[in-house]
């Protein structure tokens, strides 16, 4: 998408996608970013050559797409500093805030404006992202198209036709990183409890993760097979999953993502 994008908020999530667009050759002067923290600005402008600015009413301006990037909590008084810009450019807004609903998006907006809600996650910073897609009624196919150029440069695209499901999208996929990388603090603790030096445990389980998500999108294999053929009868592997099932693993993954959904909901009805 070449148009010029506006980001309101250049955290976390926002600085992987500019990342992500900059590297796969989104032109940096298309990219704006509104960021009131100064050292973040500064790192944005100087590692990726994007504008920047203090306040979200520079950014906006003439923008084709806006990115809000904004934490829910802050989402509804960012909406009321930009309704007027919104109402007068009619930009097509992108929300990546967990739990926001476009509705809500659309009324603290002003009303009759194109929101397509996106669940991206943080690995977009190397094109390795996954996003969930939503569009709202008002979205046209134009809409849809930039929206799925913005995100697809920096990785997978998943489009739901029920808005109810991006919070189960959030908690799969938005939130999933964090899992991964709970995992891989625990291996390595693990690991080092088990004697390895740190640094050859950090090796050897950082490369297992990573051989193992290869095998995982690269073999054409189901994750139930690929773990049979590690698991030899009566073997090591064998011992460690009995041990994960009899301890409720399965269970737990659930019951975590099952709050990471029921919170994206809370953060909905937080904000009305
Ligand atoms: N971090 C992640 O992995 C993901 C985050 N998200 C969503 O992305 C949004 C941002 O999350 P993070 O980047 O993690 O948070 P963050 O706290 O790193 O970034 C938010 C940024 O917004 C800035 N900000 C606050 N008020 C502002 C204003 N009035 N105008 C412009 N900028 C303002 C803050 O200074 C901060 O740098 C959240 O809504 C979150 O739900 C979505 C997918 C994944
Ligand atoms: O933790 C959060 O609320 C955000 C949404 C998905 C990932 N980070």
């Amino acid at each position: 998408m070449s148009k010029t994008i506006a980001f309101i908020g250049g955290g976390n999530m926002a600085r992987s996608l500019i990342g992500g667009l900059v590297s796969r050759g989104q032109p940096p002067a298309t990219i704006r970013v509104a960021e009131p923290v100064a050292a973040l600005r500064d790192a944005l402008h100087a590692d990726f050559g994007v504008a920047v600015f203090e306040t979200a009413a520079q950014a906006v301006p003439d923008a084709a797409c806006v990115v809000l990037a904004v934490k829910p909590q802050v989402m509804h008084a960012v909406c009321q500093t930009l309704a007027a810009q919104v109402q007068a450019d009619r930009p097509l807004v992108v929300s990546i805030a967990a739990g926001i609903t476009t509705s809500q998006l659309d009324r603290w907006l002003g009303g009759d404006v194109a929101v397509v809600r996106a669940m991206p996650n943080t690995p977009a910073l190397l094109g390795a992202g996954v996003t969930g897609l939503y569009a709202a009624a008002r979205v046209d196919s134009q809409g849809r198209a930039d929206a799925e150029a913005l995100l697809a440069a920096v990785g997978k695209t998943v489009w739901l036709d029920d808005e109810a499901l991006m919070d189960a999208v959030t908690a799969v996929s938005g939130s999933g990183p964090a899992y991964v990388f709970l995992l891989a603090e625990a291996m390595i603790d693990a690991a080092i409890a088990e004697g390895l030096p740190p640094d050859a445990a950090r090796t050897l389980v950082l490369q297992t993760l990573l051989g193992a998500a290869r095998m995982l999108t690269e073999s054409g294999t189901d994750a139930a097979e690929l773990r049979r053929r590690v698991t030899s009868p009566g073997g090591t592997t064998q011992a460690a999953i009995e041990t994960f099932e009899s301890g409720g693993l399965r269970a737990l993954v659930h019951a975590a993502i099952h709050a990471a959904r029921v919170r994206g909901a809370e953060l909905s009805a937080a904000n009305p």
